[in-house]
């Protein structure tokens, strides 16, 4: 098969077919594909769909192969990691922030790691709820850790720009694991570093 190499990539999307489809929609709310300012308008949305989407093809735990053995046992805690995800409802944007916090079990992962995580299961439809969770099995699972905490804070564009139209309006979601799950003063302790 002939690959042209300038050939927008589309890290497994079809652009061609999403192209297609926004023309439809432009088309459908009685808007002209044609006129100007919308001829390169389906493309550049392919492609966007694409970069937003991009997570759906890879393995966001693959970020977390790589530990290094630690003699520490506390917290260990990255916060306000900024992220933007799509809503599976509307596909409209929800961005805020992630919180994330382990408790090594005698290794640890280098700190960018969880924020390459939560970059890449951002890149997917979704509810923030699964986000959450996702973000805390990956975790908890590939690191062993004896505890993991995911806290999500954002604002969905669902609820701001349509609809129900409350801006400033914040979902918090979290996922405890290990012992932030039971043991109510270690969940206390990352709880408050979260807040602080
Ligand atoms: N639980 C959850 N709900 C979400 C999330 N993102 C969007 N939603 C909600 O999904 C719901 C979809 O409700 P529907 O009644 O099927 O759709 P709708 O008529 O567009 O709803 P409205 O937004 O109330 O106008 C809405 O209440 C959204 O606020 C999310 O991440 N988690
Ligand atoms: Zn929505």
């Amino acid at each position: 098969m002939h690959v042209d190499p300038n050939e927008p990539k589309g890290d497994g999307a079809d652009l061609k077919r999403i192209e297609a489809a926004v023309r439809v929609i432009l088309d459908a709310v009685g808007e002209d594909p044609n006129r100007e300012g919308l001829l390169e308008t389906p493309a550049r949305v392919a492609r966007m769909y694409a970069e937003m989407f991009a997570g759906l093809k890879v393995d966001p735990g693959r970020h977390l192969a790589k530990v290094f053995t630690e003699d520490y046992d506390e917290i260990v805690l990255v916060r306000d990691i900024s992220f933007c995800s799509m809503c599976e409802h509307h596909l409209l944007p929800f961005t805020g922030k992630a919180h994330i916090a382990y408790l090594p079990d005698g290794k640890v992962v280098g700190l960018s790691k969880l924020a390459r995580v939560v970059e890449e299961v951002a890149r997917r439809p979704q509810v923030q709820e699964r986000m959450t969770q996702t973000v805390a099995d990956l975790i908890e699972t590939r690191l062993s850790a004896r505890g993991v905490a995911v806290v999500v804070e954002s604002t969905h564009s669902c609820m701001t720009m349509r609809g129900i139209r409350k801006p400033g309006s914040l979902c918090m979601t979290s996922a405890m694991r290990g012992a932030f799950r039971d043991d109510p003063a270690t969940r206390a302790e990352v709880l408050g570093l979260i807040n602080r």
